[in-house]
């Protein structure tokens, strides 16, 4: 349970509470309360405004309050493209990357967040959904065999499959899968990312409880006057409040121009375990004699994760330049 007063608070006359941010809108945050309170609160400062998941000490003023001060992060999961950094949300438990048997999904932009996730120390998963569709549903599944190789765990999923309709596989439980899923978020703070069309909004629906679908509408309204939600919202799974699922809009371009170019080898697990192996110590696995992640290429190292490792490579060099 959290804490009801800040840990150091600043003798300025009134009690500093701790709250938990679960939306934001431009400078505006819904800050939840230990009591399961949400009020809209204005950050005091100028800079660094608080993001969905970060604890903040909080002061009421008005019929809301004033975030006085955020917490330290745990961890901080973000994308930075040429013109601007984007953060999705920070302390996190997991990365859940949703894709679906179609519409067909980018292998670069699944592996740029599995990089920008195992950059921020953030444990990841993917979920491929659409089973129902047969044949192509087993050929984005055999597209993913390089990524379990490495030890990535891959669910199958069906959500349109309601108590076992017509059409969900013999291989899912009842729920399409939907209850296996429901182990790996039980107890931590999960991020939901995946490209338009794979099902996200159908999977919030699914897990999320009416009535605290209902609270996370809260932050949908404070969005809606917007065409384009650029926020993440945080959603509770359980009234216990234990479980959370944080649903967050923007999966293109995913840029991680925060990372250095020698860094990528060891964000990429099947190339990492080869890395310790080349002749020179600051190999970059591109040309040099002796490297041992390229001797694997074809053997340990599938092809295609090498030819993504080779762009992305070049992409950071470029950037690093500037
Ligand atoms: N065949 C099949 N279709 C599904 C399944 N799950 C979701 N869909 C359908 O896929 C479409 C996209 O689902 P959404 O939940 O709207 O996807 P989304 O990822 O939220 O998409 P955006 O709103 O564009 O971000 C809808 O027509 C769903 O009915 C599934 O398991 N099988
Ligand atoms: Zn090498």
């Amino acid at each position: 349970m959290m804490p009801t007063q800040c840990p150091d608070a600043t003798g300025s006359g009134l009690a500093e509470r701790l709250g938990l941010v679960v939306g934001t809108h431009g400078r505006h945050c819904w800050v939840e309360t230990d009591d399961g309170q949400r009020l809209l609160c204005h950050p005091r400062g100028k800079k660094d405004a608080p993001l969905v998941g970060d604890r903040v000490c909080w002061q009421p003023s008005g019929d809301g309050g004033t975030i006085m001060r955020t917490l330290e992060r745990r961890n901080l999961f973000y994308r930075q493209d040429e013109l601007r950094t984007k953060s999705f949300a920070a302390n996190l438990d997991l990365l859940l990357v949703l894709l679906a048997a179609d519409p067909v999904f980018s292998e670069s932009q699944l592996n740029r967040a599995l990089v920008a996730a195992r950059a921020a120390g953030i444990e990841a998963l993917v979920v491929l959904n659409k089973q129902d569709l047969g044949p192509a549903f087993d050929s984005a599944w055999e597209r993913l065999a390089p990524y379990r190789a490495f030890g990535q765990t891959v669910l199958p999923l069906c959500l349109n499959a309601p108590g076992g309709a017509a059409g969900a596989p013999a291989s899912l439980d009842d729920d399409g899968g939907l209850e296996a899923l429901r182990q790996h978020l039980e107890g931590r703070a999960t991020l939901v990312l995946g490209p338009s069309g794979t099902g996200k909004s159908t999977l919030v629906n699914r897990l999320v409880p009416t009535a605290m679908a209902a609270t996370g509408t809260v932050s949908r309204a404070l969005n809606s006057g917007r065409h384009t939600t650029t926020s993440s919202t945080w959603y509770w799974l359980d009234a216990q409040r234990r479980s959370a699922l944080i649903d967050s809009p923007g999966f293109q371009e995913f840029g991680l121009r925060h990372l250095e170019p020698p860094q990528l080898a060891h964000l990429m697990p099947d190339l990492d375990a080869h890395c310790g192996q080349c002749r020179f110590y600051n190999c970059t696995h591109l040309h040099e004699p002796g490297c041992a992640v390229r001797a694997a290429v074809g053997a340990g190292i599938n092809e295609q994760r090498y030819r993504l490792y080779v762009d992305l490579h070049r992409e950071l060099s470029v950037a690093a330049r500037y």
